[in-house]
C-alpha cells in the first residue's frame, strides 16, 4: 500500500481535481480488475476509450483515477496529465518499488524469432542456476507460474506488476519479448535493459507501422533506450547482441553507446556457425566465438534456429555462463511450443504446426521443410485479420511456390470479412499456374490436407502455433491446430 502523494511525486506535468491524499493498495487500467483501493489508470485505447470506465471503476471501489480528461460524475482524486499512457509506466513502476531494477533485463526485439529465443536464453539462465522469468507470446512464467496475456508485450500497468511478481518471486532474470508496437507506444518505459537482442527485420506490421524505415526505427529503440551510459563496472553493464547477417543490424548498433556482441553465418561475428547441418531431427554445427570454440547439436531445426541458438550463446556468455554448459543446454531443448511442433500419432506422414505468420518466417519454415521432405509438401495457411494486408497475396505465393499443394484459409479474421482476407491472398497468385484450394474454414482446410497427404508427405498447418483459439468478429472460439490435426487423423485411420 502506499500513498497516492507518493506516486504524484514522481510525475512533472499533472493537475488534480479532488485533492486528497488516499492509500492506494493496487493499480491497474482494466475496470473489469478494479477491487476495492485500487488507482484505475484510463487509457485512450485504439478501439475502446479506458475514459468510457471512470464511473464504473469508482463504482467498484477505485479511490483514484489517473486520466487525460477528468470526469466530473466522479468525487475521488482525478490525476489529469497529459498522456496518461506514459504516465501509467512511471506511476506503476514507482508503485511497485523499480522492479526491473531488481532483475537483469534482457529484452529480445526482431520480427521472427523472438518467443523461441526467449525460450531458448530461459533455459540456458536456468541451467546455470539462475532464476528466470519470461514474457511474452506465450504468457508469462517464473516460479513455477503462468499468466496468460493478452498482447506479446503487456501494456505498461501490468508489465511493471509482472516484473515486481517476478522480482517477490525469487527470479534474477526478467527474460522479455519486446514488440515494435509496444517500443512505438512505449510500453515499456521505465524498464532498464541490461541485454538488449535482435533477432531479424522483414516485413510485418505495416499496417501500424507504414514504412520499414518506421518499423526498423521503433525496434532502434529498445537499442536507443538503453541509455547513454552504459552502467557502472563489468557485471553492471549494459550490452548489445546484433545478427551480423542482418543488413538492419548497422543501424541499431548505431543507436547505442553500448557496446554490441555480434552473432552469424554468414558474416564474420563474434559467435558464429560454421559447418552447419540440418535435419529432420535438429540441427549441428561448431561455434565460434570470442571466449572459445564448441558443437552445438540441437533438436530444433531450420537455419533461423541456428540463428535463435546464437543469440541465446552470445546472451549466456555476457552474463558469464561458460560455452559448454550453454551448449549443453541447448542440447537438452525438445522444442517450442507452436514451432515446428510435430503432431504426436502413428500416421505415415509428418504434420507440423508452425507460427509462421509472415512472409519470412513462411518461407523459413517451407525451406527447412524441404531440406529433411522425403515426399511432397503441403501448406495450410491464412492471413490474421485487423493486421497488415500487404503480406497477404506475398504469403499466399510463397505457399504455392514452396509446396506441392497449398490450402489457403483462414487465419484470425477479427472483424474483417474472411472472404476478403483470402481474396487479398488469392490476388498474389491467381494469374500463375499454382496447385492451390481456397477453404474457407479452417478446420476443414486442415482435414482436406490431411485426407489426401501420402506416406512421406510433410503439412505443415501455418499461422496459428501455440494458440489455442481462433478470433472470428471480436469473439475467441476455442481452436487449437494440433487439437483440429489430430482429428482429422484419426478420422482418415480409425473412421
Ligand atoms: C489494436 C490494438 O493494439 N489494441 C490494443 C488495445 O486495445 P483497444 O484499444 O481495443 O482497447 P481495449 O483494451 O479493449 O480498451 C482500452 C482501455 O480500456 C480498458 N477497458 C476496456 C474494457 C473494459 O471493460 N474496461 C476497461 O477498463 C482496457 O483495459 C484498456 O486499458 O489496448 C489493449 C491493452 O489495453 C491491447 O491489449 C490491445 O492489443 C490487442 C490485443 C492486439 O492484438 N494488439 C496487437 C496489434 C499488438 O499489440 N501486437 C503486438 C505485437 C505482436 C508481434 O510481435 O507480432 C503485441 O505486443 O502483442
Ligand atoms: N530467427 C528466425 N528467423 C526467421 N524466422 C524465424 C526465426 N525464428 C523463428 N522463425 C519462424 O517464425 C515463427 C515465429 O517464431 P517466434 O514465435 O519465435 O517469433 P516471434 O518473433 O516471437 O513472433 P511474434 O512476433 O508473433 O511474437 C516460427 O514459427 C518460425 O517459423
Ligand atoms: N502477435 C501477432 C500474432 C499474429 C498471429 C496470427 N495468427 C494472426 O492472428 O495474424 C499479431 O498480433 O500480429
Ligand atoms: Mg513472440
Amino acid at each position: 500500500m502506499v500513498k497516492l502523494s507518493s506516486l504524484t511525486r514522481t510525475l512533472l506535468r499533472y493537475r488534480i481535481v479532488h485533492d486528497k491524499d488516499v492509500n492506494i493498495v493496487s493499480i491497474t487500467s482494466d475496470s473489469r480488475t478494479v477491487q476495492p483501493g485500487s488507482l484505475f489508470v484510463a487509457l485512450s485505447g485504439y478501439t475502446v476509450d479506458g475514459h468510457n470506465y471512470v464511473l464504473e471503476s469508482v463504482e467498484k471501489g477505485a479511490v483514484a483515477v489517473l486520466l487525460e480528461r477528468p470526469n466530473p460524475q466522479v468525487r475521488v482524486p482525478q490525476i489529469v496529465v497529459p498522456d496518461s499512457h506514459l504516465a501509467s509506466a512511471i506511476v506503476a513502476d514507482a508503485f511497485y518499488g523499480h522492479p526491473s531494477d531488481r532483475l537483469r533485463m534482457i529484452g529480445v526485439t526482431g520480427t521472427n524469432g523472438k518467443t523461441t529465443v526467449t525460450h531458448l536464453i530461459e533455459r540456458v539462465l536456468a541451467d546455470a542456476g539462475k532464476v528466470p522469468g519470461v514474457c511474452g507470446t506465450l504468457g508469462a512464467r517464473f516460479a513455477g507460474r503462468a499468466v496468460e496475456l493478452n498482447n506479446t508485450t503487456p501494456f505498461p500497468v501490468e508489465l511493471h506488476g509482472i516484473l515486481n511478481d517476478m522480482a517477490l518471486a525469487g527470479c534474477t532474470h526478467g527474460v522479455m519479448e519486446v514488440s515494435s508496437h509496444a517500443l512505438e507506444r512505449r510500453q515499456n518505459a521505465g524498464v532498464q535493459y541490461k541485454v538488449a537482442v535482435f533477432t531479424n527485420l522483414t516485413q510485418d506490421h505495416l499496417d501500424f507501422h507504414g514504412t520499414m524505415e518506421a518499423y526498423l526505427a521503433a525496434k532502434g529503440k529498445l537499442f536507443s533506450r538503453l541509455g547513454n551510459a552504459y552502467g557502472g563496472h563489468r557485471g553492471d553493464m549494459s550490452y548489445g547482441v546484433l545478427n551480423a547477417d542482418d543488413a538492419a543490424s548497422t543501424y541499431l548498433a548505431a543507436q547505442t553507446v553500448v557496446e554490441c556482441v555480434t552473432y552469424g553465418i554468414e558474416n564474420d561475428a563474434d559467435v558464429r556457425a560454421k559447418g552447419l547441418h540440418i535435419g529432420p531431427d535438429g540441427l549441428a554445427c561448431d561455434v565460434h566465438t570470442w571466449l572459445g570454440d564448441g558443437h552445438l547439436q540441437m533438436s530444433l531445426t531450420g537455419r533461423f534456429n541456428a540463428y535463435n541458438a546464437l543469440a541465446a550463446i552470445a546472451v549466456g556468455l555476457i552474463e558469464g555462463i561458460p560455452l559448454e554448459q550453454i551448449l549443453e543446454s541447448l542440447r537438452g531443448i525438445a522444442g517450442v511450443p507452436g514451432r515446428l511442433e510435430r503432431v504426436a500419432g502413428n500416421h505415415p506422414f509428418t504434420v507440423l504446426v508452425d507460427y509462421s505468420h509472415t512472409p519470412d518466417s513462411l518461407e523459413n519454415a517451407l525451406d527447412t521443410i524441404h531440406e529433411f521432405a522425403k515426399g511432397r509438401v503441403i501448406c495450410i495457411v491464412g492471413c490474421g485479420g485487423d493486421r497488415d494486408k500487404g503480406k497477404r497475396p506475398i504469403m499466399a505465393r510463397i505457399a504455392c511456390e514452396k509446396s506441392d499443394l497449398a490450402v489457403l484459409t483462414s487465419d484470425n479474421p477479427r472483424t474483417e470479412d474472411p472472404e476478403a482476407i483470402l481474396d487479398d491472398m488469392e490476388a498474389g497468385v491467381k494469374d500463375a499456374n499454382y496447385a492451390y484450394q481456397r477453404i474457407l474454414d479452417r478446420a476443414l482446410a486442415i482435414e482436406s490436407a490431411i485426407s489426401v497427404a501420402q506416406p512421406d508427405d510433410v503439412v505443415l498447418i501455418a499461422g496459428k502455433g501455440h494458440e489455442t483459439y481462433q478470433i472470428i468478429g471480436r469473439t475467441k472460439h476455442h481452436f487449437d491446430d494440433r487439437e483440429v490435426a489430430k482429428q482429422a487423423i484419426n478420422k482418415r485411420f480409425n473412421g
